[in-house]
């Protein structure tokens, strides 16, 4: 509970480190045959290298068991993790304009408790429904320009006239306190993130089923104006081209929005669970 509070909250005050636990130095597979080697001459052994008889299984109490394995083995058995916790991904969502990344990322984070959507600022008007520092920052041209001026941006672009742009400081925070943190980007804003990130974040580009789908689904919204709208799909056409430069291409077809929110769930637990972790540093 605690966790999804702090990721889903864009206060940082009370937050607190979590580290991942060091590893355990395992002992090799050739460490541990010579133990058992060790172990097999049992009965020839002399009394003061002897250990205690491994009692039969099916009578003696665990912890008796326990106990002797651990004294045939030389050692006690540690309760330590055997695996550090994963670190913290950065998970890039893109797609075409009007494909449902808003709408899988909110349910995404319902699902995931230590997932925080990274707020991007930006200098375009407020939509209807709308939540300044929820959806976005919704700031100035000139006050985005500042920002841009400060470094405070990990990237920034001009969509359709207008500035969006990433705080630097609000993934840092994030994830120090353990949490995973999910950009929402245009195809070009994931091209400026691949350059910056190159494989140490996670690239998922959200499609429809095909492009009449779509242009349905951007009609249906009700946001845009004829022209906007002629733009916006005419740049859908080009944006699909730039799917192979992501990890993974996720179809968010009409009506089955949930089976879109659990494949990238999914993709997200097999990515927490690679034995080599992209190791990320914003
Ligand atoms: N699988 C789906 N089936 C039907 N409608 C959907 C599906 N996914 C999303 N939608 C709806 O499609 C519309 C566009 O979705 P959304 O605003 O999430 O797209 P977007 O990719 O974030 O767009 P933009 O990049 O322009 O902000 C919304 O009205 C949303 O509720």
């Amino acid at each position: 509970m605690l966790r999804r509070f702090l990721c889903n909250t864009t206060t940082l005050e009370t937050l607190i480190r979590h580290r991942p636990k060091p590893l355990l130095n395992p002992k090799s597979p050739i460490q541990i045959h010579a133990k058992i080697q060790s172990l097999r001459p049992f009965s020839q052994m002399s009394d003061s290298r002897r250990s205690p008889p491994i009692p039969a299984v099916d009578r003696a109490e665990k912890s008796e068991l326990l106990r002797a394995l651990e004294s045939s083995l030389g050692s006690a058995f540690g309760s330590e993790p055997l695996w550090p916790n994963p670190s913290p991904l950065i998970i890039v969502v893109s797609g075409p304009s009007g494909v449902g990344k808003d709408a899988l990322i909110k349910k995404l984070r319902e699902m995931r408790e230590d997932l925080h959507f990274v707020v991007t600022a930006t200098s375009r008007a407020m939509r209807s429904g709308e939540v300044h520092g929820k959806d976005y920052f919704f700031v100035s041209k000139e006050e985005f320009l500042g920002m841009v001026e400060r470094e405070e941006l990990l990237e920034y672009a001009l969509v359709y006239g207008d500035y969006k742009g990433i705080p630097k400081q609000q993934i840092r925070d994030y994830m120090a306190s353990g949490c995973d943190v999910v950009l929402r980007v245009d195809i070009q804003g994931a091209q400026t993130l691949r350059r910056i990130f190159g494989k140490s974040a996670v690239f998922i580009f959200v499609a429809a089923e095909s492009e009449v789908k779509l242009v349905e689904r951007l009609i249906g919204r009700k946001t845009e104006s004829r022209e906007a709208l002629l733009v916006r799909v005419a740049t859908a056409r080009e944006e699909m081209k730039h799917v192979r430069n992501f990890d993974y291409v996720v179809v968010n077809a009409e009506g089955k929005l949930d089976n879109a929110v659990k494949l990238v769930n999914s993709i997200l637990d097999a990515e927490k669970a690679k034995v080599r972790p992209r190791n990320v540093v914003v």
